[in-house]
């Protein structure tokens, strides 16, 4: 898989470089390029943005710097690539999506700041790319490098080869699966007991019936606590 993220911060993606993921890109499983909109500006101040048509607070990001950084990556892609573009009024980012993104040949992420990015760049390449606008979550970011840093972790540890247990992946809380649209429950490890706390008896007794079982409840009472909504049935 090849990923090009486009950002005015391109060092805000150093830690693409570490642990999981940089350990994709040593290995050859995902070519990563990262490029910086300033190096498509050609005016003395390197503008890229300016203020909203219709008025309104903040700037806007300007479409010619996104349209030569969009060309030149276009320019050396094979196919159609994916145009991820991280904003709070996208679809909503979740693992499904992530494992939709996971099986990708290309995905190019758009960092967009201040008010957004004229909305005549994902027009304009709407043939050349599947421009796909992802929410990450409710709230607002100064710009789409931290939710392209969450999307690539979250897709990354599902490629083959990438994780060192793959088993975890099926057991993740939001993997498909009756048990697993339910929340984690507590898990625990060495030493037996620590600072006057046990570790539940059921998990050192061996009995893997009792312990799937208590494991189920834990989960179902955290879900119920924490996110009732994924129980269904209106809860
Ligand atoms: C492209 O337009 C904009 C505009 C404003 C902020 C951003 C950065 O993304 C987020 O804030 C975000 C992403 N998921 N949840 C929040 C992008």
């Amino acid at each position: 898989m090849r990923i090009d993220v486009v950002s005015i911060f391109p060092d805000y993606l150093a830690p693409l470089g570490l642990s999981l993921v940089g350990k994709a890109v040593a290995a050859g499983t995902l070519d990563l390029r990262v490029h910086d909109l300033r190096e498509c500006t050609h005016d003395r101040h390197r503008t890229v943005d300016d203020t909203p048509y219709g008025g309104g607070p903040g700037m806007v990001m300007k479409p010619e710097p996104w349209g030569e950084a969009l060309d030149a990556i276009l320019d050396s892609a094979a196919g159609r690539p994916r145009l991820v573009v991280p904003t709070p009024s996208g679809r909503r980012f979740t693992q499904e999506v992530a494992t939709e993104l996971a099986v990708a040949e290309h995905l190019v992420f758009a960092c967009g700041r201040y008010e957004g990015i004229d909305s005549r760049v994902m027009a304009h390449y709407a043939d050349r790319f599947e421009v796909d606008e992802i929410s990450i979550g409710d709230y607002v970011l100064a710009g789409g490098e931290a939710a392209v840093l969450v999307m690539v972790e979250a897709l990354a540890r599902l490629l083959p080869g990438v994780l060192g247990n793959p088993e975890s992946v099926v057991d993740d809380s939001f993997a498909p699966g009756a048990m697993a649209a339910l929340l984690e429950g507590p898990v625990y490890t060495k030493p037996p007991e620590w600072r006057g706390l046990a570790v539940p008896e059921v998990l050192l007794s061996g009995d893997h019936g009792r312990i799937a079982a208590w494991r189920r409840e834990q989960a179902l009472a955290r879900t119920e606590r924490f996110r009732p909504d994924l129980l269904g049935d209106g809860a």
